[in-house]
């Protein structure tokens, strides 16, 4: 697609990719996506504001000689170096070498290690303001933790305009993506997209809203899906919505686990007891009951957790591996949590749970097995689980 301007002196530059199913992995594009990326055409500077996916320099190159012909790129703003804004970085450098990346200190740490090249650099640091020429500048605000920790957002005064990289932004490239007006059109994909890339951040997403709240503008430059120019309250106040912390927010100790005859799941039930025995609210839930995403929801909303399963063929089943991949290693770092469960002969499955919440950076308690049934011992056992566990979530609530 060509070069679009949105304001005087501003342009969309970026290019489209409708036919995208998957990003980065773990993201369904049912909607394709777009890489945004703006041109700044200052009086003395011209700025590029984010880049686009590396296959797609030939596209993108196109589009800014389109606007400045024979003028030269000074500065490269990078608002973060996920590689999808910063991929083509490299060639933008071969065709203009003396421009110069403008980005926070982290990024320019992490361009280190993507261009593998010598680079100038400029410090943008929080309030910074780089002048592009008469009645035109860029002024930085740190916004770190959306959702890459180098992330800055950049602010046309002058032409009230902000640019945020990825916050607000979606993966949506139907016609037209680069400016779609209407309130909502898009706003199923926003609300994927902050679930899926936000929404571990929701605590730096009320930070950076509160920033934005200093600033006045009337566009939005995102740097995925479509440009904002109407209905940016309306947005704006959606994230504020999506990013409040539920009112039982980590007061709460969640158990999920599977259990194919009955036996973890007593267990479960007993702990749950237990616990509410000393004043605790519990809540108990069969993982393939719930679902997975309502106990992705209750492990990530807990104060505590435990997980049950069996063992079965020498290992912990499926519900409880995926409960323990969707479990966001950033948000419940440090987190109180064990597993217990039931087995017959080996009894791998709580010990690799265990060994899997270790590895997520979490807090978990020594494991605990028994031998199918749970005999009276053993449910004497599993109230010295639980008292140990619960003991380790009031030392870390103290
Ligand atoms: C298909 C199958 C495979 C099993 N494999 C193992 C195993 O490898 N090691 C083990 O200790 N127990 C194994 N067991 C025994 C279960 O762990 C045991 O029956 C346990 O009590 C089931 O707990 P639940 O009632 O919570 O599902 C297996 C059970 C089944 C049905």
């Amino acid at each position: 697609m060509a070069a679009k301007l949105l304001k005087e002196n501003l342009y969309w530059i970026g290019v489209e990719n409708p036919e995208l199913k998957v990003f980065d992995i773990i993201m369904e594009t049912k909607k394709g996506t777009t890489y945004n990326s703006y041109l700044l055409v200052g009086e003395d500077k011209v700025a590029v504001v984010d880049n686009v996916k590396n296959p797609f320099y030939p596209e993108f190159r196109g589009n800014i000689v389109s606007v400045i012909g024979d003028r030269k790129v000074d500065y490269i703003v990078t608002l973060h170096t996920e590689c999808d804004h910063s991929g083509t970085i490299g060639s933008l450098l071969d065709d203009y070498p003396d421009a110069q990346v403008v980005s926070s200190r982290a990024a320019m740490n992490y361009l280190k290690d993507i261009l593998n090249r010598e680079f100038s650099w400029i410090d943008a640091r929080d309030k910074s303001v780089l002048p592009l020429g008469k009645d035109l500048s860029l002024e930085f605000i740190s916004a770190p933790n959306l959702h890459w920790p180098d992330t800055i957002f950049a602010y046309a005064r002058e032409m009230k305009t902000m640019f945020t990289c990825d916050f607000l932004g979606c993966h949506y490239a139907e016609e037209e993506a680069q400016s779609a007006d209407d309130a909502g059109s898009y706003l199923e994909e926003m609300k994927y997209y902050f679930d899926v890339i936000m929404g571990p951040f929701k605590g730096f997403v009320n930070k950076a809203l509160d920033r934005l709240e200093d600033y006045e503008f009337d566009m939005v430059c995102v740097s995925h899906g479509p440009v904002h120019t109407e209905d940016i309250g309306f947005y704006l106040e959606k994230y504020r919505e999506w990013a409040a912390f539920p009112e039982n927010y980590q007061q709460d100790i969640e158990i999920l686990y599977v259990s194919a005859y009955g036996n973890t799941a007593d267990v479960a039930n007993h702990i749950a007891e237990r616990l509410r025995s000393k004043g605790e609210t519990v809540h108990v839930n069969d993982i393939t009951e719930i679902g997975i995403e309502e106990a992705s929801r209750r492990l990530e909303e807990s104060k505590a957790f435990l997980v049950g399963s069996p063992t079965i063929n020498r290992d912990a089943v499926l519900p409880a591996w995926e409960l323990l991949g969707h479990a966001s290693a950033i948000t419940n770092k440090g987190k109180v949590c064990g597993a217990f469960g039931s087995y017959g002969w080996t009894g791998e499955g709580v010990q690799l749970l265990t060994e899997r919440l270790s590895g997520l950076k979490m807090s978990p308690v020594e494991g605990f097995r028994f031998k199918f049934v749970a005999s009276l011992e053993e449910y004497m056992q599993a109230d010295e689980f639980a008292d140990r566990f619960l003991a380790r979530v009031l030392e870390k609530c103290r």
